[in-house]
C-alpha cells in the first residue's frame, strides 16, 4: 500500500515538476521578451528626447542669431537717425521716408522723437499723424530711462511693451538719446516696432507649423509670438511653461514636449521654443507599437501552447496515475505469490523477477535480472540425473515453439552448491505487452527428494551400520542414513540438498580431489583414507569407498560413499609402529627403522652422484657411569646424548640408537667426504663437553667410525662393518675421536 501510495506520490511529483517548468520558462521567456521590448522602447524615447531637445536648441539658438541682427539693424537705423536729428527736422524727416523705402521697408515701425518736456515733436507713423494734443512720453520706461539720468551714455534702450496710443497695438520701443552740439541731452529718438515682425524671423530658422516660438521681454511678459490666440503679447507663461529662474537657458520636457529657453546676453529678451515634434512622435509610437506587436504576438502564442500543454500533461499525468496504479497492482500480486516468477525478452535475457524466483533460487533479484535464462551455464538436471542444457530450459522451449511449457520438473542447483527441485511452467508474452516468455516454477524438492529415496532400497541403506551418503549426479546429497548423522553430526534435514563433501577438513589437495574424481571416472569407485570434519569442529579420518551408480543407458545417476571412521584404529596402528621402530628411552629410531632408512637412502644414492654417510658413535667408558651412579643416571645421560646428537643434523638425516651406548648417524645427500668430516668433528666436541645429570656432572666421550657410500661399501652389511671397524679403531687409538674407514676396507 505503501509503495503504491509512493508511486502515485512519484507520479504527481514529476508531473508539477514538468507543469512548474513549463511555467517558469514561459515567464522567464515572457520577462526576457519584455525587457528587451521595455528596453528597447525605453532606449528609443531617450534618443528620440535627445535629439528632439538637441533639435529644440539649435532653433533657439539660430532665431537668437536672426533676432540679435535684426535688433543690430533697428539700432543701426537709430544711429543713422541719431546723427541725422542734428541736420534739423527737415532732413530728419527726408532721412526717415528714405529708410522706410530702404532697409526698412518691411517692417511696420513708427518714428518718433520726443522732447525733454515729454511732447513728441516728431512723429513718422504710416495711417498717423502727430495728434493735435501732443502726447506726453512721461511715465514711458525709454523716456524716463534717459531723462532721470541725462548722462547715461548714448546706448541703445529697448522698452517694455506697451501699447501704442495711436494705434491701440502693442509695441516694442527701440530707443536712443538725442543730444545738442553741446552734448546735452535734447530729447529721445523712439522706433517703435511692432513686436510681430520680430517673430517673422521665425521663417529663416525653419519653424515647424506646430512649434511655438515665443518672445519674452526681461519682465517675463509675452512680446510677441507664432501663436499669438495661445500667448497673447503683454500676457505670462503660465503653469511650468516657462524658463526656469535664474538660468538664461535651458531645456526640459514639460507635458511630453520639449521646451527650450535662451536669455539674450546683450539684449533684454528672452527666446522660449516649445517644440511640435507631433511627427517625430507619431513615427515613434508606430515603431513602439510594432515592437509591442513583435513581443506581444508569440507572446500570445506562447500563452496559448502553454495552456494546451498543460492541460494535455495533466490528462497524460491522469492516465500514467491510472496505469501505475494497476501496474502496482499487479506488482505486488506478483511479488506476494510464493511461485516464482521471472519475465525475459525475446532473447531470453531476464528482465524481471518476483521475490519468489529470487529465494527459491537463491541468487538476488539485482543479480538474476540481466542474465540469459536459456544460458547452458546454469546447472539443471533432469529428473533422471541428466543434464539440463540451455537449449533444453523452458524459457528456450517457448521461444524456439511459441507455444506454452507446462510442468517440466527440473533440478536446479544453486550458487552455494545446494540443490532444489523446481516444477516449471513457461508461456510466450503477447508482442503488445513487449514479447518474450513469463516462467513460474514453485519448490517441490520435498516431494521429489522423497520419490528418490523411495527408488534406492531406503531400508538396506537405512539399516547399515557404516555411514552412507547419496548424492545425485551433479553431486548433491540426497540422502544419507542414521550412520552418518552420528558420524557427522548432522541431521538429515540439513544434509540433504548441499554437496557431498561439505564436511571435508580441507587436509589434502587439490591433486587428492583430482584422483579420487578421475578413478571414480574411470573405474566407478574409488576408496581411500580421507580427513572430513564432525559437525563440532573435530577432524576425523575416515576410511571412504565411493561408487558411481549409472542408469540403465550407461549415465551416472547418483553416487553412493560409505565412510568408516578409522581415526582410533590409526592411531593405535600409528603407535605400535612407532614401538616397533623406535628406542623406548631415547625414542629415536631403532636398528630396524635405522636399517630401513639406510636401504633406501643407499637406493636413493645408487641412482644419483650423491653420496650416503655413515657415524657409528661408542660412548667412551659408559660403564662406569652405570657403575657409578646407578642405572638412572646412565638413562639420564643416553637421552642427553640422543639430543646433542639430533641437534648436530638436519631433519632430513636420521640419528639412531642401536643399542647400549652405541649411536649411529645417517647422513643423506652427502656431497663430499668434507661434509661428513664436518659432523664427525661436531659430534667428538659435542660429547666431549660436560653433561648434568641428576645434578651431577658427568665427562665422557665418543669414539666414532665414519664410512661413506659408495667409498667404503656398496651395501648396508658392507657399510656396516666397516664403520665398526673404523669406530674399533678410534677406540684403540685412545678414545675421543673419530676414524674415517679405510677405502677398499
Ligand atoms: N644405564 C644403562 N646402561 C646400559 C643400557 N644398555 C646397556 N647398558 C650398559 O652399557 C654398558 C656398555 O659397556 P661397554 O660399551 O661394554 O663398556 P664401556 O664402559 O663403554 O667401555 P668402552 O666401550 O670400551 O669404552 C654396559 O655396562 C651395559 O650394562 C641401558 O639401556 N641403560
Amino acid at each position: 500500500m505503501k509503495k503504491k501510495l509512493q508511486g502515485e506520490q512519484g507520479i504527481a511529483a514529476r508531473e508539477s515538476r514538468s507543469r512548474l517548468m513549463i511555467v517558469f520558462f514561459t515567464v522567464a521567456i515572457m520577462v526576457a521578451i519584455w525587457a528587451a521590448v521595455a528596453t528597447q522602447i525605453h532606449l528609443n524615447r531617450v534618443r528620440q528626447a535627445e535629439s528632439e531637445e538637441a533639435d529644440a536648441v539649435a532653433k533657439v539658438r539660430a532665431y537668437e542669431q536672426a533676432l540679435a541682427r535684426q535688433v543690430e539693424l533697428f539700432d543701426a537705423q537709430l544711429q543713422a537717425l541719431q546723427h541725422e536729428w542734428q541736420e534739423g527736422p527737415a532732413m530728419f524727416a527726408q532721412t526717415v521716408a528714405e529708410l522706410r523705402k530702404g532697409s526698412l521697408r518691411h517692417y511696420e515701425i513708427s518714428v518718433a522723437v520726443i522732447d525733454l518736456e515729454g511732447r513728441m515733436v516728431f512723429l513718422d507713423a504710416p495711417g498717423s499723424t502727430v495728434p493735435a494734443k501732443p502726447l506726453s512720453a512721461v511715465g514711458r520706461d525709454y523716456f524716463d530711462y534717459f531723462i532721470q539720468a541725462p548722462s547715461r551714455s548714448n546706448q541703445l534702450f529697448i522698452g517694455e511693451l506697451v501699447a501704442s496710443r495711436l494705434s491701440g497695438r502693442m509695441v516694442t520701443p527701440f530707443a536712443r538719446p538725442l543730444r545738442d552740439e553741446n552734448g546735452h541731452l535734447s530729447g529721445v529718438l523712439a522706433l517703435v516696432v511692432y513686436p510681430e515682425y520680430l517673430v517673422r524671423l521665425g521663417g529663416f530658422i525653419d519653424l515647424e507649423e506646430a512649434d511655438r516660438l515665443i518672445l519674452l521681454d526681461r519682465n517675463g511678459q509675452v512680446v510677441t509670438s507664432t501663436h499669438p490666440e495661445l500667448f497673447a503679447p503683454g500676457s505670462h507663461l503660465s503653469g511650468a511653461a516657462k524658463p526656469r529662474e535664474g538660468q538664461s537657458k535651458g531645456v526640459m520636457l514639460v507635458d511630453d514636449q520639449v521646451m527650450a529657453w535662451k536669455s539674450l546676453r546683450d539684449y533684454p529678451f528672452t527666446i522660449v521654443l516649445q517644440a511640435s515634434n507631433s511627427a517625430d512622435r507619431r513615427h515613434s509610437r508606430e515603431i513602439e507599437r510594432s515592437y509591442l506587436l513583435f513581443a506581444g504576438l508569440p507572446l500570445l502564442g506562447m500563452l496559448a501552447f502553454v495552456a494546451l500543454l498543460l492541460r494535455d500533461l495533466g490528462q497524460r499525468g491522469q492516465a500514467l496515475r491510472k496505469l501505475a496504479r494497476s501496474e502496482l497492482l499487479a506488482a505486488s500480486v506478483v511479488n506476494a505469490m510464493a511461485e516464482g516468477v521471472i519475465r525475459t525478452d525475446g532473447a531470453g535475457i531476464i528482465l524481471d523477477v518476483n521475490a519468489a524466483a529470487s529465494t527459491i533460487l537463491g541468487i538476488e533479484r539485482e543479480f538474476l535480472i540481466g542474465l540469459s535464462a536459456v544460458s547452458d551455464d546454469w546447472l539443471v538436471i533432469k529428473p533422471d540425473g541428466g543434464e539440463c542444457l540451455g537449449a533444453d530450459l523452458p524459457a528456450s522451449l517457448v521461444l524456439r515453439t511459441g507455444k506454452p511449457q507446462k510442468d517440466i520438473t527440473l533440478g536446479f542447483v544453486r550458487p552455494d552448491g545446494s540443490r532444489v527441485w523446481l516444477n516449471t511452467s513457461a508461456r510466450p508474452l503477447a508482442a503488445e505487452v513487449g514479447g518474450g516468455v513469463l516462467m513460474s516454477f514453485s519448490d517441490v524438492t520435498r516431494v521429489m527428494d522423497s520419490v528418490l529415496e523411495a527408488s534406492l532400497g531406503s531400508a538396506v541403506v537405512q539399516a547399515m551400520a557404516q555411514a552412507v551418503v547419496v548424492t545425485d549426479r551433479s553431486g548433491c546429497i540426497v540422502r544419507i542414513n542414521p550412520a552418518f548423522e552420528e558420524l557427522y553430526g548432522y541431521t538429515r534435514r540439513e544434509a540433504v540438498g548441499r554437496p557431498a563433501g561439505f564436511y571435508r577438513a580441507d587436509r589434502h589437495d587439490r591433486e587428492f580431489y583430482r584422483r579420487m574424481w578421475s578413478s571414480l571416472a574411470e573405474r566407478g569407485h574409488w576408496e581411500g583414507e580421507v580427513w572430513n570434519r564432525h559437525r563440532n569442529g573435530v577432524a576425523l579420518l575416515v576410511w571412504a569407498a565411493i561408487s558411481v551408480v549409472r542408469d540403465e543407458a550407461g549415465q551416472v545417476a547418483h553416487y553412493v560413499a560409505l565412510y568408516q571412521d578409522i581415526t582410533e584404529k590409526k592411531r593405535t596402528e600409528e603407535e605400535m609402529w612407532f614401538g616397533a621402530n623406535h628406542d623406548v628411552l631415547t625414542q629415536l629410531p631403532n636398528r630396524r627403522l635405522f636399517n630401513d632408512r639406510l636401504d633406501k637412502a643407499l637406493a636413493v644414492a645408487e641412482r644419483g652422484a650423491e653420496k650416503v654417510g655413515l657415524l657409528f658413535i661408542d660412548l667412551d667408558h659408559f660403564k662406569p657411569v652405570n657403575d657409578t651412579y646407578g642405572h638412572a643416571v646412565g638413562d639420564g645421560l643416553l637421552v642427553q646424548v640422543a639430543g646433542r646428537l639430533t641437534a648436530l643434523v638436519r631433519g632430513s638425516d636420521t640419528v639412531a640408537r642401536l643399542a647400549g651406548d652405541e649411536f649411529v648417524i645417517l647422513l643423506t645427500g652427502v656431497v663430499t667426504i668434507d661434509d661428513v668430516r664436518r659432523v664427525a668433528d661436531g659430534v667428538v666436541a659435542a660429547l666431549a663437553q660436560p653433561f648434568e645429570v641428576e645434578a651431577t656432572t658427568l665427562e665422557i666421550s665418543a669414539s666414532v667410525g665414519v664410512v661413506l657410500f659408495p667409498d667404503h661399501g656398496h651395501n648396508l652389511d658392507a657399510l656396516v662393518r666397516a664403520a665398526d671397524r673404523a669406530m674399533y679403531q678410534a677406540k684403540a687409538a685412545g678414545r675421543n675421536r673419530y676414524v674415517m674407514a679405510e677405502t677398499g676396507s
